[in-house]
């Protein structure tokens, strides 16, 4: 085919890739189940946001992601270090240092995250203002770039700083778009893959509320929930990755009386511009979280 006709097939999402090679690259989440449910991973240039109750995974996940991210390219990582921002409880470096048995090719896994605290969401914003430099100089020396930004729990930074009242709420909203815009404008500057956690609230009515992307409605243990941070936090994010678990009875033996109780968990699609609605089964261990194949 010559080049004149090859240029009149180029679609406008052709020449953004050719524009930016790292826009379509993906982070693997160190499991291919998990990974063909993302298609490929989360993605950079992008915010993703897992949402759920506690005790489901998202720290979990958000840690693997932490070193799956140091993996060559080739392997589906980024080759980079990772940056761990979080506000509710000391870093877990025990947990993160027992996931990494699982990356046994990885050199150092530790020394590749860098972690800072967060008091309130007006210093995320302030922490977020002042990276830049960080991020700059980490991709013109010879250690990892920077590509995968977690922030552990964006809801938690909110809860106690606004009341609910229209002048808390308003102020609320523009820190939201505030933040989400610096996060933006580093993903696309720099390719970073970014990952927020949400958690969420009960829905205490028995409407079924408005309906943001697959779903009007989430469950998690028996409980009818929405994610906590409302509608105009869900139009920062580009993609909501809800979490569950459901608690179920299992005889020991077969006609037995005597139950156990089993933990399932699963991850699903609440929207993405990239995803169809799905979802897969996921498990918990000690040394990694990995899906089910269905
Ligand atoms: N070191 C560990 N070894 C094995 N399982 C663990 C370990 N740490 C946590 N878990 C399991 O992982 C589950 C999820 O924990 P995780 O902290 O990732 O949840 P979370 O959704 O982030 O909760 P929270 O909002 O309370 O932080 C826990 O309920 C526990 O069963």
């Amino acid at each position: 085919m010559d080049q004149t006709r090859s240029a009149h097939l180029m679609k406008p999402e052709d020449l953004l890739q050719r524009l930016s090679p790292t826009r379509n690259q993906k982070c693997t989440v160190g499991c291919p189940v998990l990974d063909r449910l993302l298609g490929g991973g989360v993605p950079c240039n992008s915010i993703t946001e897992l949402v759920a109750e506690s005790g489901c995974g998202k720290t979990q996940i958000s840690l693997q992601l932490l070193l799956s991210a140091q993996l060559p390219t080739a392997l589906g990582g980024l080759s980079a270090s990772s940056l761990y921002l979080y506000s509710e409880s000391p870093f877990p470096l025990r947990r993160l240092h027992q996931l990494s048995s699982s990356f046994p090719t990885l050199r150092n896994p530790l020394d590749k995250v860098l972690t800072h605290p967060l008091h309130s969401a007006h210093h995320l914003f302030d922490v977020l203002s002042q990276i830049d430099s960080l991020l700059s100089f980490r991709e013109s020396s010879s250690s990892p770039p920077i590509k995968l930004i977690v922030i552990d729990s964006v809801a938690a930074l909110f809860r106690f700083e606004f009341e609910n009242n229209p002048r808390d709420l308003k102020q609320r909203s523009g820190l939201f778009f505030r933040i989400s815009s610096k996060l933006k404008e580093q993903a696309r500057r720099f390719g970073l893959a970014v990952v927020v956690i949400n958690q969420v609230v009960d829905v205490i009515d028995d409407s079924d509320g408005f309906r943001i992307g697959n779903s009007t409605c989430l469950y998690t243990s028996e409980r009818k929930v929405c994610a906590a941070l409302g509608l105009s936090w869900a139009n920062c994010v580009n993609t909501r990755l809800f979490l569950s678990r459901h608690e179920e009875r299992i005889a020991q033996e077969v006609g037995d009386d005597c139950f156990t109780t089993q933990t399932r968990r699963f991850i699903r699609v609440a929207f993405a511009p990239h995803l169809p609605d799905s979802y897969c089964e996921f498990v918990i261990t000690r040394e990694r979280v990995f899906g089910l194949e269905s």
